[in-house]
């Protein structure tokens, strides 16, 4: 017997073991799959010590290739898909199912017709018209694969979904080989929010609000959970950034945009009074139709912002025409918002304030995921959704089955949508779209959100979208503020000891730790439990019920310690946890940042601690700017194995600041020609220090360098929005940071942000002398082309009287932008550009390895060796900084005392170079 024989067979002993007294007839050879993927089920659903098998999973399809030994999870399938397993970076923490667990369960091709298999859910396709014959029994996959036939197909009597026991044995058979659990006490749909169906309520006017519900509006709204305030004073001070064209105006409240009785109710039950920076972007793009890309911070409240406007949208408008007047007829469940999430808790979580938000409305949520019951699903289903929230794999599951249509779908929204659009889960994403008729760019509006977004993701995600803004909120490169972060370097074996040490002096609310594998997670939850910690775990193994039951206790509060799989690490909400700890380091940077992100939710404080082997290095060089970047401290030993393996990690590096973590605008390059604009209402963070760098100058590197290593603007620079190119806008353009636009300076509201300490008066007005640096904007570094700077000297202005922190950049212009001059508008805020030679050029001369790779750009024009020694031998009156060498491959002699002559220009330029 081969060992797929042998399973089957010691799962049959099983099976038969547990079902008691029944008998089963073995099947026929061909309807295997469906069978022993039910088996397999129950053999897992009996090692998890849960007899909740109903009628086993589903089969694998008869011609897909098994791998022996491996267990066949219901929703897990990415265990028995190689190319996932290789492909996924996420997945290599040996948790198989952290996010795609659920994301294949159910895609048919993999795991083969869910009819037949002894009275499981099967859905038999033929027979699905045929009600008094048990159901629906097996489904046909109408779409694409038609199954093998099961028992379900031909025999309604025996394989038919029962849904109820209208065929005698009905129920019983549902169960399949094992007791039958009601699974109502954690079904997401525990609470329903109409009892309406969908055609009745296609025929309502959708901005009345409905009667009062006390019941529902309890349930809905009781406070379960401790309540944390939201600190909004540590988002005054938060950098946003906006880019794209026809840019619509912030909303500074929800007052600002009528959003109707039924959302201005809910929110207020919600607790959500003022929106949060995010929420005043996205509130005004969405209502304006556009797509739009938004990286906000963790915890910063991006759900709402975009269920918000898209709801607010639904209200207004109600239902389409189409199926108003039924002429597009569904059959089956046509939701108008599709939003896709990569872990089932994250979708669950989505859908509860969903629920939230459509109290008393005539639209109904549902959430579709992995792991849950898909009868019930579908049944469910069946009254009928306007917004589904889903897991991709169920939902193709849905889609496979026929039971969900994607045709009226007007607003797809991407949760954690980097993560959406990884390797792990691209494929789905775009079966999803592309597959199923879902309304083009454009027809729909499509919205996408993380706290981190890579820029070849962002190239894979504008394919999804049209003409779209792309929205910033907080620095990029760093993570909240307000989370002290703490690194202990440590060996291995210390790592016990140290959590124990580590938690003990703990005292209040809760702690997360998160651990790379899953069975680390159990060992270490056993060890913390030994030692009289009230802990509990979470992991890609555990049932879906152990799951949420694992997290609801640690909401609630009977455990204060969760120890989890990278599986919690994104999008989970948890109020009061007060202290994450990184057991293990993650394997990327944007990991820690969610990770991380689990505290100082909603502007208030948290500390996270990791534990940093030497195992770790490779993370290094991304952490070490990470903190920088948060204003955290960088202990020496990550600074020292950041130059140590400068050469190792600088593969890494040039992924995490040119590739990944992202955050800025990829499309910002010489042909953007969109608008950025920056927040004007809301002042950096520091803005106070800002200030006092001018007279005293104590992070020269934020003044000298307008751009962080993100190629984003450095703290202090923060200006009052204007257009690119060239021209102001006007309205946002008085005083601060504005140099080159004299008939502007004249006023400073008080609500304007006066970077470094600005009087708002520009550059150009001023003349300031290099050095000085009382009374001047920071401005964006403008890129000078050498040779239009020559033949337009008026246009330009001599390099030392543009002072320090104004200082142009040499290199090519961005279409032939000026360098700020009084009679010609200023530039926008470009990026630096350089050659890759160059970088590594600049990056060794001055012994760094860290000057961003994200700024050059490898065609760029050669810069003149004219030009370079120019400024070389008068670097103080040159039109050219040799500060980044552009395209130069041949470089004078006298380049290499670039170092030593910079220094002499001004004090703080070796701390400038120093990034
Ligand atoms: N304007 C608001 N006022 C009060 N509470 C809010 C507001 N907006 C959101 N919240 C609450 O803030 C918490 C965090 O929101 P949310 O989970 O959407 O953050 P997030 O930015 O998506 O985080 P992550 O990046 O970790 O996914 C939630 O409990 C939410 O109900």
């Amino acid at each position: 017997m081969n060992s797929v024989g042998r399973l089957i067979s010691c799962n049959r002993q099983a099976t038969r073991a547990l079902a008691g007294n029944r008998m089963y007839p073995t099947p026929p050879q061909h309807y295997h799959g469906g069978y022993n993927g039910g088996i397999n089920h129950m053999v897992n659903q009996f090692s998890e010590m849960s007899m909740s098998t109903r009628g086993g999973g589903r089969g694998r399809g008869p011609n897909v290739p098994r791998y022996p030994g491996v267990r066949m999870y219901r929703d897990d399938y990415r265990r028995d898909r190689p190319d996932d397993r290789r492909s996924n970076r996420y997945n290599n923490d040996d948790d198989g199912d952290n996010y795609g667990g659920n994301s294949y369960g159910g895609n048919d091709f993999y795991s083969g017709p869910r009819g037949g298999y002894g009275g499981g859910r099967g859905r038999g396709g033929m027979y699905q018209n045929m009600p008094p014959h048990g159901g629906r029994g097996g489904y046909y996959p109408r779409n694409k694969f038609p199954p093998p036939m099961g028992p379900g197909d031909f025999n309604p009597y025996q394989g038919g979904m029962r849904r109820g026991g209208d065929f005698p044995g009905g129920n019983d058979w549902r169960g399949g080989f094992g007791e039958q659990v009601e699974r109502d006490d954690f079904y997401p749909d525990r609470v329903s929010t109409h009892i309406l169906n969908s055609s009745e309520r296609y025929q309502k006017d959708w901005s009345v609000m409905g009667p009062r519900d006390p019941a529902m509006e309890n349930k809905l709204f009781k406070k379960q959970f401790v309540q944390v305030e939201i600190n909004f004073d540590n988002w005054k001070n938060i950098p946003v950034e906006t880019s794209g064209t026809n840019l619509p105006d912030p909303i500074n409240s929800f007052k600002d945009i009528g959003l109707g009785e039924i959302l201005e109710n809910n929110i207020k039950l919600a607790g959500i009074l003022q929106p949060t920076p995010v929420q005043m972007y996205s509130t005004s793009i969405v209502k304006n139709g556009r797509d739009l890309m938004a990286c906000a911070q963790t915890g910063s409240g991006k759900t709402a912002a975009f269920l918000i406007p898209i709801l607010s949208n639904l209200f207004e408008n109600g239902p389409p025409q189409e199926l108003k007047d039924g002429s597009f007829m569904a059959h089956k469940v046509s939701p108008l918002v599709l939003i896709l999430a990569p872990t089932r808790e994250l979708a669950s979580q989505i859908f509860e304030m969903t629920q939230h938000l459509c109290y008393r409305s005539c639209v109904r949520p549902y959430v579709v995921y992995g792991g849950s019951n898909i009868d019930k699903c579908i049944d469910q289903l069946s009254l009928g959704v306007e917004i589904l929230v889903a897991t991709p794999g169920r939902l193709i599951d849905l889609l496979n089955r026929g039971e969900v249509n994607l045709q009226m779908v007007k607003y797809l929204v991407l949760d954690e949508a980097d993560r959406m659009l990884d390797m792990g889960f691209e494929k789905d994403i775009r079966t999803i779209v592309t597959d199923y008729k879902m309304a083009s760019p454009g027809k729909r509006q499509t919205l996408m959100f993380s706290a981190t977004f890579p820029k070849p993701i962002q190239l894979l995600a504008k394919e999804f979208m049209e003409d779209y803004i792309f929205l910033t909120v907080g620095r990029i490169g760093s993570t909240n503020d307000i989370i002290t972060q703490k690194l202990n370097y440590i060996r291995r074996n210390d790592k016990i000891p140290e959590l124990l040490r580590v938690l003990s002096e703990e005292t209040k609310d809760r702690i997360l730790v998160f651990v790379r594998t899953k069975h680390d997670t159990e060992k270490i939850q056993g060890v913390l439990k030994d030692e009289g910690h009230s802990v509990i775990s979470i992991h890609g193994n555990k049932s879906q019920r152990m799951r949420e039951n694992a997290l609801n206790q640690f909401r609630n509060g009977d455990k204060n310690v969760l120890v989890a799989t990278e599986v919690a690490a994104r999008g989970l909400d948890i109020p009061n946890i007060s202290h994450v700890v990184n057991f293990d380091m993650p394997d990327t940077i944007e990991n820690y940042v969610h990770r991380i992100g689990r505290t100082g939710r909603m502007g208030n404080p948290g500390r996270a601690t990791s534990f940093f082997c030497e195992s770790d290095w490779h993370i290094a060089p991304e952490l070490a700017e990470l903190l920088k970047e948060s204003n955290q401290e960088v202990p020496p030993f990550l600074a020292k194995m950041k130059y140590n393996n400068s050469t190792v990690s600088s593969g890494h590096k040039k992924s995490f600041t040119q590739d990944r973590f992202g955050g800025r605008d990829y499309r910002r390059g010489p042909q953007f020609s969109g608008n950025i604009r920056y927040s004007t209402t809301m002042k950096p963070p520091g803005a106070g220090q800002v200030r006092s760098y001018n007279t005293n100058p104590p992070n020269f590197y934020n003044q000298m360098h307008p751009f962080n290593h993100m190629g984003y603007p450095a703290q202090p620079y923060m200006s009052p929005s204007y257009n690119t190119p060239g021209n102001y806008n006007n309205r946002d353009n008085n005083g601060g940071g504005n140099a080159g636009n004299p008939n502007n300076n004249s006023q400073q509201p008080s609500d304007r942000l006066t970077p470094a300490g600005g009087t708002g008066q520009s550059v150009g007005q001023q003349n300031q002398p290099a050095g000085n640096h009382g009374n001047q904007p920071l401005l964006p570094p403008p890129l000078i082309n050498t040779q239009q700077a020559q033949q337009q000297p008026q246009n330009y202005l001599p390099f030392n009287q543009m002072g320090t922190g104004n200082e142009a950049i040499a290199g090519d212009a961005l279409n032939s932008s000026p360098v700020p001059n009084p009679s010609t508008p200023a530039p926008a805020p470009f990026p630096l550009y350089a050659s890759s030679n160059a970088a590594a050029l600049y990056n060794s001369q001055f012994n760094t390895p860290s000057f961003s790779p994200r700024n050059f750009q490898t065609n760029a024009p050669q810069f003149s060796q004219q030009d370079l020694s120019d400024s070389l031998t008068n670097p103080q009156t040159g039109l050219v900084r040799p500060f980044i060498m552009q395209g130069v491959t041949n470089l004078p002699a006298g380049l290499a005392n670039i170092p030593s002559m910079a220094t002499s220009w001004t004090a703080g330029w070796t701390q400038d170079t120093t990034q």
